[in-house]
C-alpha cells in the first residue's frame, strides 16, 4: 500500500506544502504571505493560528483529507542535536517555542503535529538546520566562551549528497563529500563518511559572505562599532544576517541582477560578486583540511548554483582539490518526504529530541 506523506516548509514569506504518495509527488501548493499581512505580528510565534488556518484551507480547497501515514516538517532553531528523522514531541514543541532566535521553521513542527493528530498518524522533522555534528576540534573558538555552533543547510546537503552518491554507485557513508549550499545565506559543509564534522554557523556571522549575510568579519572593528553608538543591538544583528553580504554593498540579493550589471560594464558589481565567490572558495579549502585533503567531490548546489558565472569561478579556484559536480537549486520537500517515507518503512531510525546541552545542565 502507497504511504501518504503530507510535507510543511514554512519561510519567511511562504508556506509550502506537498503530499507524497510514497516518493511521488502528487500535490504541491505555495502559500504566499505578503509583508502587509504579516507585518501585524510582532512575534514569530503570533503567527501559528494564520499560518495553521492557510494550511487547513489550503488542503480543503484541494479536496485533500486529512488522512496521511505521516506528517512530515521542516526542522526549526532546536538545541543543537544530531542529524536524521526526530518525532515531534512536546519537548520539541517547547523548544521551538522558546528558541531564542525567530524563524517561520519553528512553527513548522507545531502546525505538523496539530494535522498528524487529527490524522491519527506521526508527525516528524528531519535534518534541522541546527543539525550538530561537529568534530570536539571544530567546537573549539579562541574564545572560551563563544564555542563555533553547526546552522547549516543540512536538509538540503544531505539530500544532495545522497543523490551525488547514488548517481555514481557509492553510498553517502563511504564518501568525503564537500557541499557548498549557495541560497540567500551559504554554508559549505564537510561530511565525512556521512558525519557533517565541520561547517560555517551560515546563519550569524561566520564563513563566506552571501547575497543577505556578512559572513566571518573582522573581529576588532566589529566590537569598535558595537560601542560606537550609532547602531542597535538589532540593527547589528540585521547587519550580519539579513543586510549583510551582497545587499549591504549592491542594495540586492539577486545573483541575475548583479550578472546583468556586470554584463553591463558594472565593475563594482563584479568586484563584490568575485569577492564573494572568494571567500566561499577559501571556505571550501577549510572544508578539504577538515577532510584530511581527501576529499571525493565537491557539489554546488542552491539557487546561485544555476549560475555559470558562479560555478566557473569557483571551478578555478577549486577544481585542483576534487572534481566539482553542480546540482543546482533545492528539493527540501522531496528531501523531507523521503525521510518520512525511510521513517515509515523502517529504513531510518526515529529518533527522541534529547539535546546534548540538556544532558549537560542538570535539572534542578
Ligand atoms: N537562476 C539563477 N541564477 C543565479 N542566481 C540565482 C538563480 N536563481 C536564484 N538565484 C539566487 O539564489 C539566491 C537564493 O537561493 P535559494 O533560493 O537557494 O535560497 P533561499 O531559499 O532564499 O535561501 P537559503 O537557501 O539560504 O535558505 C539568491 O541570491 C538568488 O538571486
Ligand atoms: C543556514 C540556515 C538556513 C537559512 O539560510 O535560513
Amino acid at each position: 500500500m502507497l504511504m501518504k506523506i503530507l510535507v510543511i516548509n514554512p519561510g519567511s514569506t511562504s508556506t509550502k506544502l506537498a503530499v507524497y504518495e510514497d516518493d511521488v509527488l502528487v500535490w504541491r501548493e505555495s502559500l504566499y504571505h505578503s509583508a502587509e499581512e504579516v507585518a501585524g505580528f510582532r512575534h514569530i510565534n503570533e503567527q501559528y493560528d494564520y499560518r495553521r488556518q492557510h494550511v487547513h484551507e489550503a488542503l480543503e480547497k484541494a479536496g485533500i483529507p486529512l488522512r496521511f501515514d505521516a506528517v512530515i516538517a521542516r526542522g526549526g532553531l532546536l538545541k543543537p542535536i544530531p542529524g536524521g528523522v526526530y518525532l515531534v514531541d512536546e519537548r520539541v514543541k517547547q523548544d521551538l517555542w522558546n528558541a531564542s532566535m525567530e524563524h517561520a521553521s519553528n512553527l513548522a513542527a507545531w502546525i505538523a503535529d496539530e494535522i498528524a493528530q487529527q490524522a491519527g498518524c506521526p508527525a516528524y522533522i528531519a535534518d534541522p538546520v541546527v543539525t550538530d555534528e561537529l568534530r570536539e576540534e571544530a567546537r573549539i573558538s579562541g574564545v572560551p566562551e563563544l564555542p563555533r555552533i553547526s546552522i547549516f543547510h543540512a536538509l538540503n546537503s544531505r539530500a544532495v549528497s545522497r543523490r551525488y552518491a547514488a548517481r555514481i554507485g557509492k553510498k553517502y557513508e563511504e564518501m568525503n563529500l564537500i557541499v557548498v549550499h549557495l541560497g540567500g545565506g551559504i554554508s559549505v559543509s564537510a561530511h565525512q563518511y556521512g558525519r557533517v564534522v565541520d561547517v560555517n554557523n551560515a546563519l550569524n556571522g561566520e564563513g563566506p559572505f552571501s547575497p543577505e549575510r556578512a559572513g566571518t568579519v573582522p573581529a576588532r572593528q566589529l566590537v569598535d562599532l558595537c560601542f560606537s553608538g550609532k547602531y542597535t543591538h538589532r540593527e547589528l544583528c540585521r547587519m550580519l544576517n539579513g543586510r549583510g553580504g551582497l545587499v549591504a554593498h549592491l542594495g540586492t540579493t539577486d545573483v541575475p541582477t548583479i550578472i546583468r550589471g556586470i554584463h553591463a560594464g558594472e565593475i563594482h558589481y563584479k568586484r563584490v560578486l568575485d569577492a564573494m565567490l572568494y571567500t566561499v572558495a577559501k571556505q571550501i579549502g577549510a572544508m578539504h583540511v577538515a577532510l584530511h585533503c581527501a576529499t571525493d567531490a565537491i557539489i554546488l548546489t542552491g539557487g546561485i548554483a544555476y549560475n555559470e558565472y558562479c560555478t566557473d569561478a569557483l571551478r578555478g579556484w577549486v577544481e585542483s582539490l576534487a572534481p566539482v559536480e553542480i546540482i543546482p537549486g533545492e528539493d527540501e520537500m522531496g528531501a523531507l518526504a523521503m525521510n518520512a517515507l525511510g521513517a515509515l518503512n523502517g529504513e531510518l531510525t526515529v529518533q527522541r529530541y534529547c539535546p546534548k546541552q540538556d544532558e549537560e545542565i542538570p535539572e534542578k
